[in-house]
């Protein structure tokens, strides 16, 4: 569909319109009483969302992110899905699952009875996904933009054996400044480091960052809190379906090697991602489906 036809169907008035984004790909602008932001169709992915009277944005979106057919867009809320971090079974495939590199479908766009707006996406397995992963899959990703983000994933197995993945909402925070910035309710917490040769540690106090930080939290609270000291705000982080979360900042090094980010943008970020991740593997049975929803307020003092 073209931005005309998808403006036709699923336009709402000035609340949801449709435009053609950087990189000529389709972008969908939500304006409500409550807050702004802005999706990208490909990949499935948040890229911006601020309510009415937050200074900031609550997400990171690199400036020099790329926007093309099959390169994942460095920000917002990526989609790691059906598998999170590199490919399971080391054939090559693109780490983090195929999802966040390939167009989504629009559903359906409504407002809420609060005044918000939900945008529903979706992608459903064809011969190019079965080459890639060969399973029948039917994926829906709702969004609602209110006073809060709030992201549902949902995968049906409508094939007929157990289907198992791995995923994630790969978040890019915003924040002031890294070095003003932790993660609270993750105390006591055990994880794996995948920064010292994936040793199984335990967290003591909150997570302060001070150098490359990538770790898979285990039997992880529902409700973690980012608190962004510089912004004097805190994001709090509220998830169902998920036993691990990932804390993760490429620090100084690996920001100036990466193409896609500013040599010091590692300061101005921090992933806290709510995952299925590790041992934290999900099996979904033939008919059935499973939900992963994590949503975002923040909290100004
Ligand atoms: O693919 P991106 O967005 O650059 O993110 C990469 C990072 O994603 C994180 O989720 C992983 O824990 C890191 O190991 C990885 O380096």
């Amino acid at each position: 569909m073209n931005i005309e036809q998808l403006n036709q169907k699923y336009g709402i008035g000035e609340q949801v319109v449709f435009k053609e984004g950087e990189g000529g790909l389709p972008f969908i602008h939500i304006k409500n009483e409550k807050a702004n932001a802005l999706i990208s169709i490909y990949g499935g992915q948040v890229l911006a969302f601020r309510p009415i009277h937050a200074q900031d944005d609550l997400l990171f979106l690199s400036k020099r992110a790329y926007y093309q057919q099959g390169k994942a867009i460095k920000g917002g809320v990526p989609i790691c899905w059906p598998w999170f971090g590199p490919d399971p079974e080391g054939k090559g495939r693109s780490a983090h699952g195929f999802m966040r590199n390939r167009m989504w479908d629009v559903i359906e766009t409504s407002t809420t009875p609060e005044n918000g707006t939900r945008i529903v996406l979706g992608s459903t397995d064809t011969e190019e996904t079965r080459s890639i992963w060969p399973r029948a899959f039917i994926l829906r990703l709702e969004i609602t933009i209110s006073d809060t983000l709030n992201l549902e994933l949902i995968t049906r197995n409508p094939g007929s054996q157990v289907c198992t993945i791995t995923q994630a909402f790969h978040t890019y925070f915003n924040v002031g400044d890294i070095r003003q910035t932790h993660v609270s309710s993750l105390e006591n917490t055990r994880y794996i480091d995948k920064v010292h040769d994936n040793l199984e540690k335990n967290q003591i106090g909150a997570v302060t960052i001070e150098a490359e930080v990538d770790r898979i939290y285990q039997s992880v609270d529902s409700n973690l809190i980012i608190h962004d000291t510089a912004r004097k705000r805190r994001i709090r982080i509220t998830s169902k379906g998920n036993r691990t979360a990932v804390v993760w900042n490429p620090w100084a090094k690996i920001s100036t090697e990466m193409a896609d980010l500013e040599d010091d943008d590692y300061l101005r970020f921090i992933c806290v991602e709510t995952t299925n991740a590790a041992t934290d593997r999900v099996h979904i049975q033939p008919g059935s489906e499973f939900r992963l929803v994590a949503n975002y307020r923040i909290e100004q003092d």
